[in-house]
């Protein structure tokens, strides 16, 4: 009986353990299913933000539905979770960029003038608004519909308007170009001012006819200054002309003039002899002593008269001699002038030539001659000669934070203190942009790195302010010594691959090449 009752409990608790167990692989199933939904849907979205995820999930799904366990899917879910987690920040990355280009776009927008009083304020309020980060993507697309509309709304207003014209990006960056191009352009003394007052006018804030206008000036002032030297020549050519053929009238009509006084005298002294041969004929011939002393009296007058003619002949000559003498005189005086005033237009131009005209640093040209010079000396003498090239540290964010005049200025500034921090035999140029090369000669290999470095704490010692902000500007600096058998240009690319591994090595330190 016992034992009945025994299997009949047994049987019992084996029906509800099957029953259990069905309940918990049903259980199971439905976890697996609501599992590879979930997975699916995340599939669906996060498709097409990165290839690689979305394979990566492709295949967990697939996996699933062939498995009795997840579980062997486990080191592929935390693959995935890694990838959702680069995909989180590299997606709020481009948020912020996408944030900020936003910033920038509304900045610009600000400086436009005509846009009307009420998209101003508009604008304004979507500024601050823009402040606050994003976080998903439906942030973002509704602001960059929003900037359009913007666009729209200032292009309408200057549509109607009529005139003024838009200043695109383009157009900043032709302003930039052109006064990049005015920098290096070599204006005459009385030009600068004004190409200066042009310089102002492309900074920051342009307008469309500003630009035009200062294409046009600089265009007429360069064309000016091939016109003068022109005409300098010119000028010169014509001075010259007319002094010599004054010269040539002046010898020509004293030729003239002597023979028709040579002829002139020729008659006269016949006209002269032939009175003193009759009176030397009457002396002869005539007994009655009265009428000799008429004759003799009448030939002495006419021979008076000869001579009155004579002398006054002579003056007339003496004074169209005189005359002539002085006109020549004039001429080559003025033409001595014409040559003086155009020599010292000739040195001045040269002079011009090799000076930069922002820095008044000897330029490019000049450094040329100046390498040859020192080379020759090297070649004679071989004193160790060095060719270091410097470079401004970041340059360019001074010229995007503070305009670009104040970047002419800094580059005034530093050019100053490197020439300063160079001995009488030392020369420095501006070789281009932010670029100077310095030319050392006479400096042993064991002092030149102190000695360069020198020179560039006297550059990050410049107490620079800018819009009431304390600035330290560095350079970044590289130096070869000239080697035996080496061209000077060879030492200046040594310097140059220097200078570039100064500017990897962090910047604002000296490399000498070894
Ligand atoms: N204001 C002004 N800027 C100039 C002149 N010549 C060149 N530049 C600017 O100098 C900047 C040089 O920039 P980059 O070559 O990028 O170099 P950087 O910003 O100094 O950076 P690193 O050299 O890498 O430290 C550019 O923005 C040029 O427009 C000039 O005569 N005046």
């Amino acid at each position: 009986m016992a034992s009945v009752s025994q299997v009949s409990l047994l049987k019992q608790k084996l029906h509800s353990a099957k029953t259990a167990l069905a309940e918990v692989s049903e259980q199971k199933e439905q976890n697996q299913n609501s599992l590879l939904q979930f997975i699916g849907h995340l599939s669906l979205a996060c498709k097409g933000q990165s290839i690689e995820l979305d394979n990566k999930l492709a295949k967990l799904r697939h996996n699933l539905i062939g498995q009795d366990s997840f579980e062997q899917s486990l080191p592929e879910l935390v693959e995935i979770e890694h990838l959702l987690k680069n995909q989180y920040h590299h997606v709020m990355g481009q948020l912020e960029e996408g944030r900020a280009s936003l910033s920038k776009v509304i900045r610009q927008l600000q400086r436009v003038n005509s846009v009307p009083d009420k998209v101003k304020k508009e604008i304004a309020y979507f500024k601050q608004d823009l402040g606050k980060p994003f976080h998903t993507y439906w942030d973002y697309f509704p602001k960059v519909e929003r900037l359009v509309s913007f666009y729209e709304s200032i292009l309408q207003q200057q549509l109607e308007q009529g005139d003024k014209l838009e200043v695109l990006p383009k157009h900043r960056q032709l302003a930039h170009e052109l006064a990049q191009m005015i920098s290096e352009i070599e204006f005459r003394k009385d030009q600068r001012d004004q190409v200066l007052v042009i310089k102002d006018s492309l900074s920051d804030e342009i307008e469309v006819e500003t630009l035009i206008d200062a294409y046009q000036t600089i265009l007429s002032l360069l064309l000016e200054n091939i016109a003068l030297e022109k005409s300098a020549s010119q000028e010169f050519l014509f001075a010259l002309n007319d002094a010599l053929s004054a010269v040539r009238e002046v010898v020509s009509d004293s030729y003239n003039s002597n023979q028709r006084s040579y002829q002139l005298k020729k008659q006269l002294n016949r006209e002269i002899n032939s009175r003193v041969d009759n009176v030397g004929d009457a002396i002869i011939d005539i007994d009655d002593i009265n009428h000799l002393k008429s004759q003799v009296t009448e030939q002495l007058a006419s021979i008076r008269t000869a001579l009155g003619r004579k002398e006054a002949l002579e003056q007339r000559e003496q004074a169209m001699l005189r005359k002539s003498m002085e006109t020549m005189r004039d001429e080559l005086n003025e033409l001595s002038k014409e040559a003086n005033a155009y020599k010292e237009r000739l040195f001045e131009q040269q002079k011009i030539n090799l000076l930069d005209s922002l820095t008044q640093l000897p330029n490019r040209a000049a450094l040329e001659e100046r390498m040859e010079q020192e080379y020759r000396n090297y070649q004679r003498h071989k004193h160790p000669l060095w060719v270091a090239v410097a470079d401004i540290d970041h340059f360019k964010s001074i010229n995007d934070n503070f305009g670009h005049s104040t970047g002419d200025k800094t580059l005034q500034v530093i050019s100053m203190a490197l020439k300063n921090s160079l001995r009488e035999s030392e020369f420095v140029a501006r070789y281009g942009g932010e670029e100077f090369v310095l030319i050392i000669p006479d400096v042993n290999a064991s002092d030149i790195e102190h000695m360069l470095n020198r020179v560039r704490e006297k550059v990050k010692n410049i107490p620079f302010k800018f819009k009431n902000q304390r600035i330290t500007v560095t350079v970044s600096i590289g130096a070869a010594q000239i080697l035996e058998n080496e061209q000077i240009n060879e030492t200046f690319e040594r310097a140059d691959a220097a200078l570039y591994k100064a500017k990897h090595e962090s910047r604002d330190r000296v490399i000498i090449d070894n």
